[in-house]
């Protein structure tokens, strides 16, 4: 398989090598620019439902952390917002810089925040999230923005791992994560790694989350190799944003 990183040999620069669709017309991320998102009154709010039984483990990919859960029932999903139909939640996971000042993969009018988590939902109407990722209304990710506030505490205690490093995790709420305010952008847009695909219903919430930078500490101490490897702390996991291409970009807030 293709080993695509974010490295200058092998990063976001490289993947249209492998992966010609990284060039396509609904690419992710993209720089939101408030002044041209337009404001849809027929958005709903986004109705977010998690259940803390559902969480599974947490992963080190080689890529990021991702926390995954079930999703043989409804129970942690997302409905309305700018979707219709149910989105079961599969994982989430974040994209975070060497320093507090970029790390991001969404920017707004060009500001990079230090890190960016992705809850990543399918749409069952499909069979399963493999199928469902190659439709293009298969899949809707919330995107949530991260900044460092000195004195927050802990958003989670996610230890370093190696690659390939796998712990179970139980009982997290994704809930805890989310921000107050639920007002948020949508575009039509793709996955942000390889394979690229443009399955993505991106909704991006304009209110960010406070971290420590403890937290952020942690994240960079997170390793992208594997156990025995020399040692190459993940950082720096972000895609830089992509051409809009025509794309309309709606407001659920004026
Ligand atoms: C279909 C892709 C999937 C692996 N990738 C993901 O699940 C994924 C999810 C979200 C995002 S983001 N940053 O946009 O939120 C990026 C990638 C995936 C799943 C199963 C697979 N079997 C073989 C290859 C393979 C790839
Ligand atoms: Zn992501």
């Amino acid at each position: 398989s293709h080993a695509w990183g974010y490295a200058a040999n092998n990063g976001p620069d490289k993947w249209c090598d492998n992966f010609p669709i990284a060039n396509g017309p609904r690419q992710s991320p993209i720089d939101i620019l408030p002044g041209a998102a337009s404001y849809d009154s027929g958005l709903k709010p986004l109705n977010l439902k998690y259940d803390p039984a559902t969480c599974l483990d947490i992963l080190n990919n080689g890529h990021s952390f991702q926390v995954s859960f079930s999703d043989d029932n409804d129970s942690s999903s997302l409905k309305d917002g700018p979707i219709s139909g149910t989105y079961r939640l599969k994982q989430f996971h974040f994209h975070w810089g060497a320093s507090d000042d970029k790390g991001s993969e969404h920017t707004v009018a060009g500001t990079k925040y230090p890190a960016e988590l992705h809850l990543v939902h399918w749409n069952t109407k499909y069979a399963s999230f493999g199928e469902a990722a190659s439709q293009p209304d298969g899949l809707a990710v919330v995107g949530v923005f991260l900044k460092v506030n000195l004195n927050q505490q802990q958003v989670a205690h996610f230890s370093y791992h190696f690659q390939g490093k796998q712990t179970t995790f139980p009982n997290f709420d994704p809930a805890t994560l989310l921000p107050g305010c639920l007002d948020y952008w949508t575009y039509d847009g793709s996955l942000t790694t390889p394979p690229l695909l443009e399955s993505v219903t991106w909704i991006v919430c304009k209110e960010p989350i406070s971290v420590s930078s403890d937290q952020m500490g942690k994240f960079r101490s997170l390793l992208f190799s594997a156990e025995g490897e020399s040692e190459c702390c993940m950082m720096d996991n972000y895609r830089p944003p992509q051409p809009l291409k025509g794309r309309a970009v709606r407001a659920s807030f004026q």
